[in-house]
């Protein structure tokens, strides 16, 4: 191999020799190195200069590797960070994910492992794993040393794979800052959410994010196979290992090499097969059925469930071991009625892919009554309801603008209490501009939807004065949801004075 002399390293542990074996594994590989044996000495180093990656042991004399991940985390520093932790301490991997480091290594250290460790966090893919499962090879990934993570209150400059999430709401937001934040990481995600959320969507998103966006992203639907088949899928096997085994198969740890490993429904996985991936994922080597050795891979984890893990594992349904491991970092994604602000531009999104399949041009829109409509609908079926509805209205409607009819939701479906109609008749003004009795005489308002206008923006304005501009406050004080309430006030330009609470809580 060549070396690559522009990756510089900082070792950091405190036995002299730990670190003269790390160190002489790391220079053949044509590293630039430095060492440190505590936390003091390393901090020192670091103010000096800056490195590709960090290597640090996770106990130190005056401290532990953490203390080193916050520092580089409070400058900013772009240095990948990579822990080395005493064998079966899982909390400690876990606390050091959690806390920004790349990856984590337990002792005593395989070096052939190590090596490829580093190589990874370095962006030097393939530099120094075996390759012989491994796909087509791509080439490297340039690294581009960014900063470690968003700091709080940063702007969230966006990749390119998150555009594929349509949609601004709060909780999209989150979730797409959460995506760019763990997407440098090795850290296990754990995606949790209902059936047609957008799991998968997220985990793509969170690969092509990824310094591994060159290899592959191999995605498994574990309810799917047959458990008789699972070990075979997962690990591969060799020629002859069973009847009809006529030679050699990769499975899809070896497909996934270097890549990323998305497991759909994890909670469907058979308890035999729960203790065979964690020992996969513990060991970073997986065995084929039918072989004698062990090979090394390097996988990054992602994996989703509708179901709640924690409840699986308090139920004896799923191991605590395996669950802890894949649980480093939770990213829960909403159902679509919880951001239905989101609707229209997902249905957009939705239409425009359908369109585009289907070579018409331009993409059909909805209609202002249908988005309406749409909005009081549940989707307990989330996106993927939303999609098949849109794929049957456009049939339906065959023009350019999908309209309420051509939806074909039953009255009956559609919830007002929660979800509230945009093109509802106003239920606030209608009692309220009741004229007592003595009144009956009082000359009638010439524009009565004008005459109504003004009455509700008055009240608007007044429920906001009382509640300090909060909108959410000001509108469950009218019974209206923050949606219906920001609706209102768009359309009668009610608006608030800079500074003020906005939303809310
Ligand atoms: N925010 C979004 N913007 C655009 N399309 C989306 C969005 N979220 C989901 N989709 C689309 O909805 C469909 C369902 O998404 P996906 O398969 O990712 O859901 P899932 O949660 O993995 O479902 P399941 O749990 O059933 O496997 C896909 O076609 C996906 O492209």
């Amino acid at each position: 191999m060549n070396p690559v002399p522009s990756h510089s390293l900082l070792v950091i542990d405190d036995e002299p020799d730990l670190r003269t074996l790390y160190e002489l594994t790391l220079l053949r590989e044509g590293y630039e190195l430095d060492s440190a044996g505590s936390v003091e000495e390393a901090l020192a180093r670091l103010a000096e200069r800056g490195y590709s990656a960090v290597i640090t042991d996770m106990r130190l004399p005056d401290g532990s590797g953490l203390d080193v991940l916050a520092w580089l985390e409070r400058h900013g520093r772009p240095e990948k960070a990579l822990v080395i932790t005493a064998f079966g301490s899982a909390e400690n991997a876990v606390e050091a994910l959690k806390a920004g480091a790349y990856d984590y290594l337990t002792k005593p250290v395989d070096l052939r492992q190590f090596r490829s460790v580093v190589a990874s966090a370095l962006g030097r893919v393939g530099a120094s794993a075996q390759s012989a499962a491994v796909p087509a090879a791509a080439p490297a990934s340039a690294r581009s040393p960014g900063p470690r993570s968003p700091r709080a209150g940063e702007a969230v400059s966006s990749h390119p794979a998150l555009h594929r999430l349509a949609g601004d709401s709060a909780a999209m937001c989150q979730v797409r800052a959460l995506i760019e934040k763990v997407a440098r990481s090795m850290a296990p995600v754990l995606l949790q959410g209902e059936s047609g959320t957008g799991k998968e969507l997220v985990a793509r998103a969170i690969h092509d994010a990824s310094p591994r966006s060159a290899r592959a992203f191999i995605a498994v639907n574990c309810g799917a196979i047959p458990e008789q088949l699972l070990e075979a899928e997962f690990f591969g096997f060799r020629k002859g290992a069973f009847t009809g085994a006529h030679e050699d198969r990769e499975g899809f740890f070896q497909a996934a090499h270097e890549g990323t490993l998305f497991l759909d429904e994890i909670g469907d996985l058979p308890l035999a097969m729960q203790s065979k991936l964690l020992r996969a994922i513990q060991e970073r080597s997986v065995r084929p059925v039918g072989a004698v050795a062990e090979a090394p891979v390097n996988v990054r984890i992602v994996s989703a469930t509708h179901k709640d893990l924690s409840a699986e594992v308090a139920a004896g349904r799923f191991r605590q071991d395996l669950f802890y491991r894949l649980n480093v970092i939770q990213i829960r994604v909403p159902p679509l009625r919880e951001r239905i602000e989101d609707l229209e531009a997902i249905s957009e999104r939705v239409l425009d892919r359908i369109a585009r399949d289907a070579g018409v041009s331009p993409a059909p829109r909805l209609s202002a009554v249908a988005l309406a409509q749409l909005s009081r609908y549940a989707f307990p079926g989330n996106v993927r309801e939303l999609e098949n509805l849109l794929h049957r209205a456009l049939a339906l409607s065959g023009g350019e603008v999908i309209d309420v009819a051509d939806l074909g939701l039953p009255e009956a479906v559609l919830d007002e209490s929660q979800f509230g109609s945009l093109d509802m008749p106003d239920r606030v003004s209608l009692p309220l501009v009741a004229q007592p009795a003595s009144e009956a005489d009082d000359p009638l308002p010439q524009d009565l939807a004008a005459y109504l206008d003004e009455v509700e923006r008055s009240i608007l304005l007044r429920s906001l004065v009382r509640h300090g501009f909060n909108r959410t406050a000001a509108g469950a004080s009218l019974g209206l949801s923050l949606r219906q309430m920001r609706y209102r006030m768009a359309r009668l330009g009610v608006t608030e004075p800079s500074g003020s609470a906005g939303e809310g809580g």
